[in-house]
């Protein structure tokens, strides 16, 4: 089934959208954004067009399998890097907030705020066990024992990627070398904003959604005590932190002197507590302006959207006014994204990264690279044109008949919540050319576009009402990934023109915390105010990412 895809482009002839409008113009916000693979940062203005935007790669190390390591001291030194860039020729004291997003990594410090390791072989300067990290199944197996009814609000069964048993993972493994010496565990956006500002404050995004915490009930003390990590309770949970805040909420006094110098801007001004990388992306698109464009979702409320952030991995993202537990899907979460709305959120464990595992792993992979270059493409522009080509007459979907793979390389995080089940290929030939390459990415992509139609099934059938489908991150990038996806649950896609929308949406949380912005919700439907629709036609020609600012 073909739907065509709808593209919301930010008409930057209309009005500002300053709340009461009577503030100063020229100011700027910056975001900062940390995903798997990289730094990205924006500069914003306050109608939300990003004036400036800049990424760079950071490090990653894999020391055994599914054991996946960063460096906190590696991620700021790019934080700073890319927030130096794009700064560059404006004039810095129109800046007026600071907000950051990050991926749900674990960050490890000791009492003095040092780096400890998180590795056998002590290596501190490795101090993150990643996101994507499986390290802790054996852990993750004993809590989801336990049936405790904090695992009610994560679709009943924890996820190996979450922070609980990763923290055991280093109370078994660690003890001496970390555990014992360790001060603070920080969700990576957590460590980032104690970073910019001193303030140790958590964001209740990321203690309610990776942590166990209750917006309403706070830290439940027989969870620790039943996993084995009572140590955790005392000071007042001061290592996972006591004192938590709504993303948005200005933090201390600001930018701290220190890292003012490091990041390029002026001190003092307004740090936001952060948001998970999902649920900024979630905030930057789902209350998207879309009238004018017969969209169904136009006469729906906001509950008929979902955000689907397709990364390294992919989630998805739907609100409701009432709790809905779906089971293998993460909350429902109050107000952990839109404030006043419950959050449910799906996933995919490695969506990008399987997509990249796949091609790069085939036989014909330097072929393709070789002749990728030669026409200055990207190899997935590249690889959608040489399938246009290969498909004569039929539609594109259909190279794939005979050729089928399932997803779950790196286990399913949703809805069958199964860490321990794998990927597989049927169908496969002697042959190793490129179209056999082409077919074989088609038929992931499929896949994981099933995936979501798979999750989408999950949550309809809970009492979710879903009907419009609002992609962002890395992935959306790819047509063809954002056609199947369209194709394969039957409904209509929007695409920001703002092609990073997960960086709009942490300048907003600086816009907050600066009190220029009056809420999160408030500001962004006012954000959206600004855009207007524009038929995108079937995504053909969007491999770049159309953008209407200049980028550094
Ligand atoms: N223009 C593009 N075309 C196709 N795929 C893309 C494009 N840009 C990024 N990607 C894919 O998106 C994924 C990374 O997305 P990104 O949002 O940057 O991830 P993360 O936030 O995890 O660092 C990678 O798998 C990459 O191959
Ligand atoms: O938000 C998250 C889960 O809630 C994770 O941070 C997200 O899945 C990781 O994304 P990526 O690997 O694409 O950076």
């Amino acid at each position: 089934m073909h739907i065509r895809l709808h593209k919301v482009k930010n008409n930057k002839g209309k009005g500002t959208m300053m709340s009461g409008g009577d503030q100063e113009p020229g100011h700027y916000y910056v975001g900062i954004d940390v995903g798997t693979g990289s730094v990205r940062a924006a500069l914003v203005d306050q109608r939300g067009i990003l004036l400036a935007f800049a990424e760079r790669p950071i490090k990653k190390w894999e020391p055994q399998f599914n054991h996946h390591e960063q460096s906190s001291e590696d991620i700021w030194a790019a934080c700073c890097h890319v927030t130096k860039k794009i700064v560059q020729g404006i004039d810095v004291h129109r800046i007026r907030g600071l907000g950051f997003d990050a991926t749900c990594s674990l960050v490890v410090l000791d009492k003095q705020f040092h780096p400890l390791p998180v590795n056998h072989e002590g290596d501190s300067y490795r101090n993150i066990i990643m996101w994507l990290d499986h390290r802790a199944v054996s852990q993750v197996h004993r809590i989801n024992k336990t049936k405790h009814d904090v695992l009610q609000y994560v679709g009943g069964v924890m996820s190996v990627e979450m922070q609980a048993p990763k923290l055991l993972w280093l109370k078994e493994n660690l003890r001496e070398t970390c555990w014992d010496k360790a001060g603070h565990f920080f969700d990576l956006p957590d460590f980032l904003s104690w970073k910019a500002t001193g303030v140790t404050a958590r964001s209740l995004c990321s203690l309610v959604c990776k942590w166990t915490y209750s917006a309403e009930k706070g830290w439940d003390d027989s969870f620790w005590k039943m996993i084995g990590l009572e140590d955790l309770i005392g000071d007042n949970y001061s290592k996972i932190g006591n004192l938590v805040l709504p993303p948005g909420t200005s933090l201390g006094s600001g930018l701290t002197p220190e890292a003012a110098k490091e990041l390029g801007l002026p001190p003092g001004i307004a740090v936001a507590a952060s948001l998970i990388d999902a649920h900024a992306g979630g905030l930057g698109v789902i209350g998207a302006d879309v009238r004018g464009y017969g969209l169904v979702c136009e006469e729906q409320p906001v509950t008929s959207r979902l955000a689907v952030i397709c990364g390294t991995s992919s989630c998805h993202m739907g609100i409701s006014k009432d709790p809905i537990f779906v089971p293998g899907v993460w909350g429902p979460y109050f107000s952990a994204m839109v404030p006043g709305f419950w959050l449910n959120e799906g996933g995919q464990s490695v969506t990008g990264k399987l997509i990249d595992h796949m091609v790069q792993s085939h036989a014909a992979f330097p072929e393709l690279q070789a002749k990728a270059t030669a026409r200055c493409q990207s190899i997935y522009a590249y690889l959608n044109s040489h399938l246009d080509l290969i498909k004569k007459a039929q539609p594109v979907g259909f190279l794939t008949v005979d050729l089928h793979v399932w997803p779950d390389f790196h286990g399913n995080r949703s809805p069958l919540a199964d860490l321990t089940l794998k990927g597989m290929v049927t169908g496969l030939t002697l042959s190793q050319g490129l179209d056999d390459l082409a077919i074989l990415y088609l038929a992931t992509v499929q896949a994981i576009a099933f995936g979501t139609r798979f999750i989408i099934e999950a949550m309809q059938t809970a009492g979710h009402s879903l009907s419009t489908l609002f992609l962002c991150g890395g992935l959306s990038k790819n047509p063809l990934f954002v056609q199947m996806h369209a194709d394969i649950t039957g409904m209509p896609v929007v695409l920001s023109q703002e092609v990073e929308s997960v960086l709009v949406g942490a300048a907003v949380l600086g816009a907050c915390a600066s009190g220029d912005f009056t809420s999160v919700q408030m500001e962004l439907l006012l954000f959206y105010e600004t855009f207007s629709l524009k038929d995108g036609g079937n995504g053909e020609n969007e491999q770049s990412g159309e953008s209407c600012v200049p980028k550094t």
